[in-house]
């Protein structure tokens, strides 16, 4: 790879779902002199999957998630189009595979219905709130208004797999309204298919790329630009230039920013002038979270296998340690492959100890779980999103306190500086088809230039009358955190 210089209109900085697809939006509306930067060697971003033990498995993404609805998930539509191998998960029978530290529990019925009744009033109180205009509470308020907040190990492990397991964070940092009910499995559907194909979940992006791929589906479009790592982005009103760590400087009338949240959040990349404080703001406020899945190979399985027994818990006293478990016995059977899932301040504790030392504390949970003849684990995989440069965690979550306002802050674009990426779809952050429609709505305002005849309010956000009407009623960001947001700029200087 060698320095170069070029001029094209639009530079996407970032080759995964939204990327590709805000490409994939340019060239249907005409517009081709456009250019893609990717750090990595790959396309795919966060949907990237690895050989473990002679296996691929996915380290990222790996449910199709919102299917068998009234709406069609676009990201069924693509996997469909490439035959993914897919498995529907069946969480029915969840409350009759838990284990203490004293071993498997008896069905626990009880704690269901309570976990599933709690559930149903959260998500009563969430429409309430929205259609009365109220404001916005944590989760755990909503629980707490409920009368009981989950507390012995079996109910704080259902109650981690309900709203941890989904968005990587604890029900007091999730915000109510904008979380529950989830508009992906309202739309699309409850359903959740799990991939385990042999090309990688990524296959799916090949048919939203097509423009940059030969006839056989390899990526040869010099347009492409793999361990391309922006480190310097100039935006003025006229265009941008945008430098790379290996000393290339590309001009344009424009870029799309695709890169994840958690990288908006570090000092990766330069931005001159630096960014304005609404969108600093925004950034700051809006949570990167952590999702981490830990594959491990046995020499045999000695879990239960057969319908109803995919997943399985732990319940410890210390919530979210080792928590929620899956073989993998439909999708590769005979591997004796199992992986544990793990969020939050556990990944960030286990992305900085050794594998050896996360290996040891998981086979003493196996070991008091199936008992103390189980066999040793003969490999180990851990993702470490979190420390990697390039992602800094795995998915956005809306936490309590970031208004729509805010939101609307996040999405806007600033001179001729685009931003998209999961965390800037306000349904669907968080997931594949989040990443998708933003790369949709990015190429769409870029080409049409309706950015320049919406409502622009002073922060520069893009907005229709009635929704800055109802917006401008939502409360301001603390004068603590403007302290901090200054303190953090004047940093950079
Ligand atoms: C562990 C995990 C589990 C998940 N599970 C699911 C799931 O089951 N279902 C689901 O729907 N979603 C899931 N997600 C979320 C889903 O993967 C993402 O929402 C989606 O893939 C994000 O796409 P994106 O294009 O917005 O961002 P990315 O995929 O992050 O693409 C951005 C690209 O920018 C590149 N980049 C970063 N910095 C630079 C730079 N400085 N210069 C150039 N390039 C740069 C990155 O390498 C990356 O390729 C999961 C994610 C993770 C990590």
């Amino acid at each position: 790879i060698s320095a170069e210089d070029s001029n094209v209109d639009v530079i996407i900085i970032g080759a995964g779902m939204s990327g590709i697809t805000a490409g994939k939006t340019l060239t249907a509306n005409g517009i081709t002199n456009f250019i893609i930067l990717e750090a990595t060697d790959k396309v795919g971003g966060r949907i990237r999957n690895s050989d473990f033990a002679g296996y691929e498995v996915e380290l990222g993404a790996n449910w199709v998630e919102g299917v068998n609805g009234e709406q069609l998930n676009p990201v069924w539509t693509l996997a469909q189009q490439v035959k993914l191998r897919t498995s529907l998960s069946d969480f029915s029978n969840l409350s009759s595979n838990v284990y203490t530290a004293s071993g498997p529990l008896p069905p626990q019925t009880d704690a269901d219905a309570i976990t599933t009744a709690q559930n149903e009033y959260v998500i009563n109180l969430s429409v309430n709130l929205t259609a009365n205009g109220d404001d916005d509470i944590s989760v755990l308020t909503a629980q707490r208004s409920y009368g009981s907040v989950p507390s012995t190990p079996v109910e704080m492990v259902l109650d981690y797999f309900l709203y941890d397991g989904e968005y990587a964070e604890p029900p007091r940092v999730s915000s109510l309204k904008n979380t529950q009910p989830g508009p992906t499995f309202k739309n699309f559907g409850e359903d959740l298919y799990f991939a385990a194909d042999p090309r990688g979940f990524a296959t799916i992006i090949k048919p939203v790329a097509s423009y940059l791929q030969s006839k056989d589906g390899k990526y040869v479009d010099p347009r492409l630009k793999l361990e391309k790592v922006v480190n310097k982005i100039v935006y003025t009103k006229e265009g941008v230039t945008v430098s790379t760590e290996d000393g290339s400087t590309y001009t344009a009338k424009a870029a799309i920013l695709t890169v994840s949240l958690g990288v908006l959040q570090s000092k990766l990349i330069d931005f001159q002038p630096d960014l304005p404080f609404w969108k600093l703001e925004a950034i700051f406020e809006f949570d990167m979270a952590i999702y981490t899945k830990i594959f491990l190979k046995f020499p045999y399985k000695f879990w239960r296998t057969g319908p109803g027994t995919e997943f399985f818990l732990y319940a410890d006293d210390s919530r979210g340690y080792y928590p929620i478990w899956q073989h993998l016995e439909r999708e590769l059977p005979e591997s004796n492959i199992i992986f544990v899932t793990v969020t939050d301040d556990e990944s960030r504790k286990i992305e900085q100890q050794s594998n050896n030392e996360t290996l040891a504390e998981i086979m003493e949970v196996l070991k008091s779980m199936f008992g103390p003849d189980i066999p040793e684990a003969e490999e180990i995989l851990i993702p470490r999103w979190w420390s990697d440069r390039l992602y800094k965690g795995s998915f956005s979550n809306w936490p309590i306190g970031v208004t729509h306002h805010e939101f609307a802050q996040l999405q806007a674009p600033i001179d001729r500086l685009y931003f998209a990426g999961e965390h800037t779809s306000a349904l669907y952050n968080g997931y594949i088809h989040g990443a998708y429609f933003s790369g949709i709505d990015a190429g769409k305002d870029e080409i049409t230039g309706k950015i320049n005849l919406r409502c622009t309010n002073q922060t520069g956000i893009r907005h229709t009358e009635a929704t800055m009407a109802k917006e401008s009623q939502q409360p301001k960001a603390s004068s603590q955190l403007k302290v901090h947001l200054i303190r953090h700029a004047r940093e950079k200087l």
